[in-house]
């Protein structure tokens, strides 16, 4: 069964958080939301997990409409929050048994499923010690173990990562894949490029609550271009310099200017010719117009440019 989401609004007065966000997750699939602050990626979150309801919209699961059911989609999800809420008195037994309480599931027929869970997560050894005296990454390691216990089919996650060691990173990273091996759908909000370009099978670039951008990693970059040419006339350029660059590059068959703030040109350019190819005729374009090169930078294009670009409206 997949998750279908089909123009998702909502508003806050007159704020506009959400304008109709749609997508369809199959199990074993993974969507991102990425977008700047306030992009309304929360808000969906929230939407998904029940905790604020939406002008209009559906969320179906095999057909059934779920924004009819909240018990039901609460079920369905599993929710790893930014913010991790402990009662850091309790061990991670205890912890698990009382979020067994709050989801209403008796213990006796989830305790052995919530051991399972401590020691897949790596925290066998240290399930009867306070949770106060956890690291932040055994901390999320617990959020994660509590978010699966009553077994979800779609795993929501707000920045899973954030503030974490590699190790612990890449630990959470390993048991996300291994729930989409299970046939587990992920949901993942993300201002982390690496971790989006590692986890998402497919990206929605939101802003102000409208997308912009929807499609796999892989497919939002090679519509960017093949590659990105970032150009520096000058240590510092300033407007009349990046002004003169474009001016020569617009006129450039193969390549597209895109706009940047920092202190150089960006070029997109489509052509199959290789690195040392593009190099020399960057070059060579600059310098019989005069222009001076002070750097030049070359490199397919990556997530990070995806978003950038489509949210100054040039990719
Ligand atoms: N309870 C609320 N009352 C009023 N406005 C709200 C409320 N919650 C969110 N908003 C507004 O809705 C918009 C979307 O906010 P949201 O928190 O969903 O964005 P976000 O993409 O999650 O941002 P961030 O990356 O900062 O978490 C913003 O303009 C925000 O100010």
């Amino acid at each position: 069964m997949s998750l279908t989401v089909t123009d998702l609004q909502k508003s806050y007065k007159e704020v506009q958080a959400l304008g109709g966000l749609s997508f369809k997750l199959e199990p074993g699939s993974s969507i991102a939301l990425l977008g700047p602050n306030g992009a309304g990626k929360s808000t969906a979150i929230k939407i998904l997990t029940t905790l604020v309801r939406p002008d209009s919209g559906r969320i179906e699961w095999g057909g059934k409409d779920l924004l009819k059911d909240p018990p039901a989609l609460r079920d369905l999800v599993g929710y790893v929050s930014q913010e991790i809420a402990m009662d850091k008195v309790l061990t991670a037994v205890e912890f698990m048994r009382f979020t067994a309480g709050l989801l209403h599931l008796k213990w006796r027929d989830h305790r052995e499923r919530a051991l399972a869970l401590i020691d897949q997560l790596g925290l066998r050894e240290a399930q009867d010690r306070r949770v106060g005296e956890y690291s932040g990454g055994m901390k999320r390691r617990l959020d994660l173990a509590t978010a699966l216990l009553h077994n979800p089919r779609v795993l929501i996650l707000d920045e899973p990562t954030t503030g974490l060691d590699i190790e612990a990173r890449e630990l959470i990273w390993r048991l996300i894949e291994q729930f989409k091996r299970d046939g587990g759908a992920v949901i993942l909000a993300s201002h982390d490029f690496q971790e989006v370009q590692h986890l998402a099978d497919h990206v929605l670039i939101l802003e102000k609550g409208v997308v912009k951008q929807s499609d796999a990693p892989d497919q939002l970059k090679q519509a960017l271009g093949r590659w990105i040419v970032r150009l520096s006339t000058h240590e510092f350029m300033d407007k009349a310099a990046v002004d003169a660059a474009r001016a020569v590059f617009a006129e450039q068959p193969g390549y597209r200017v895109l706009e940047q703030e920092t202190a150089c040109l960006a070029l997109a350019c489509s052509s199959e010719a290789d690195m040392g190819d593009i190099h020399r005729q960057v070059f060579a374009a600059a310098t019989d117009a005069g222009l001076p090169v002070f750097s030049l930078n070359i490199q397919h294009p990556n997530l990070e440019d995806v978003y950038r670009f489509s949210l100054r409206g040039d990719a």
